[in-house]
């Protein structure tokens, strides 16, 4: 249905609190999405090698292992660092991808609009202008927000004049930024290009995507530390791309099928979400059985049980690490059952038209995490040092699932 008539983001907007969230701003156009589908996803290949750059350094400066000993480390921690640096380099670029006041700034900003939204919700809508007035994490959002502004803004202002320049002098020194700031800048509006509003969407942008990516990322190394009969098929297929392309390059992740079907068995039992297709009715609707939804019902449906319903899932509460990968192999479904491929009865991404835009980014950026830590570490949950264990429990708040952010990891250099 349209959007004029069923809104998804009215829905996630109004579940995000977006006024005291400031994620309301997106309601103003869909700039961000558009960006996303044009401008970074057909680029995603050509971003591989650019990845691993950011990930070389990345571990050396998050990750210190020793060959001979092992250190144990909140893993959650450690896989948004990681995360945060890939997205800050695609998304601001140099040489603010590498500042520290950024990256801490968009990680306040993203964990106080979520505990925002987690307080406020058990608030009556006119409760709500009153409350926040009192919550410290409501000021802390707005705080973030004045911050990010405050060190985008004058990039976007300079760029603006260096392009202007560059049209009068034609100087050949001239390097055009090829980061998704850019991207916005050179997509927007007159009014979605005010230099505040494109700074404030980019926030917004790296609240959706850093978290987000490293629960599932996280996840996904927790089903490994539980399942480590995975861990030597997954190295091999790994390192034979990897041999087959001389390093990670535009292909390389194409390759990982093993790996793609672990991932989305992991998000299929540990999604973020246990409701989700949220959507918002806008103008008063009859469905086909004759169900009266009144303006501004708001709906979702369960995925998570939608996901572990054995009519849609043989023997769904059993982890199968390439249940979706044998799935591919049968004749015709090979583009199907992928991490980013959605369908009615796989929602952790939303389905049809107003599904995630950024699906495709998020398994690139946690099949080169994964990559990188089979390649480089053996690893283990803390105190388990050999065979499997069971995974940790997730923390629950309302519907949201989130992986353990106590739970370490001991890794240790592999003796290759
Ligand atoms: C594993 C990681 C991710 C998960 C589980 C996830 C999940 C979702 C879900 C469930 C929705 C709502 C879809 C619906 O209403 O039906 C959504 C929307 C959205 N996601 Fe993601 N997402 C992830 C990563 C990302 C990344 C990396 C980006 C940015 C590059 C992103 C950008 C967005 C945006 C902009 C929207 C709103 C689209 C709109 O305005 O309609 N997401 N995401």
């Amino acid at each position: 249905m349209p959007d004029h008539k069923l809104s998804s983001i009215q829905a996630n907007i109004d579940n995000f609190e977006g006024l005291y969230s400031t994620t309301s701003i997106l309601l103003e156009g869909h700039l961000h999405t558009h960006t996303i589908q044009t401008r970074l996803t057909p680029r995603l290949a050509s971003l591989v090698p650019v990845t691993q750059i950011v990930l070389d350094r990345a571990f050396a400066n998050e990750l210190p292992a020793k060959k001979d000993s092992y250190i144990d480390i909140p893993a959650f921690h450690l896989v948004l660092r990681l995360v945060s640096a890939i997205s800050a380099r695609h998304f601001v670029g140099h040489p603010m991808c590498e500042d520290e006041e950024w990256l801490s700034t968009a990680l306040k900003y993203t964990e106080n609009a979520f505990r925002t939204i987690i307080f406020l919700r058990i608030f009556p809508d006119w409760a709500k202008p009153v409350v926040s007035l009192f919550i410290p994490y409501s000021w802390k959002v707005s705080s973030a927000l004045r911050k990010a502004q405050r060190l985008i803004v004058p990039i976007i202002i300079q760029r603006r004049k260096e392009a202007a320049t560059f049209l009068l002098t034609k100087d050949s020194s001239y390097r055009k930024p090829d980061d998704f700031l850019q991207w916005m800048m050179d997509e927007a509006n007159e009014r979605d290009g005010l230099p505040h509003k494109l700074a404030h969407r980019l926030l917004i942008l790296t609240l959706a995507s850093v978290h987000t990516t490293s629960m599932a990322a996280t996840q996904t190394l927790f089903d490994l530390c539980a399942k480590p009969e995975y861990i030597a098929p997954l190295r091999e297929e790994i390192t034979k791309a990897v041999q087959k392309d001389d390093g990670f390059t535009k292909q390389t992740l194409t390759h990982l099928r093993k790996l793609d079907s672990f991932m989305r068995e992991s998000q299929r039992l540990n999604p973020p979400s246990l409701l989700g297709f949220k959507r918002c009715v806008r103008e008063p609707l009859t469905l086909s059985d004759g169900t009266f939804l009144p303006k501004n019902t708001h709906l979702m449906m369960p995925v998570y049980p939608i996901v572990t319903d054995a009519a849609n899932v043989p023997n769904p509460m059993r982890f199968d690490g390439f249940r979706h990968y044998n799935n591919r192999l049968q004749p015709g479904e090979s583009n199907r059952h992928q991490f980013a491929t959605t369908s009615d009865q796989n929602l952790h991404f939303g389905h049809g038209k107003f599904s995630c835009p950024g699906r495709f980014f998020a398994a690139n950026t946690i099949k080169m995490v994964i990559s990188n830590l089979l390649l480089r570490y053996d690893f283990h949950l803390e105190g388990s040092a050999t065979g499997s264990v069971e995974r940790p429990e997730n923390v629950r708040l309302h519907e949201y699932v989130f992986p353990n952010p106590e739970t370490k990891v001991s890794f240790r250099l592999r003796q290759v």
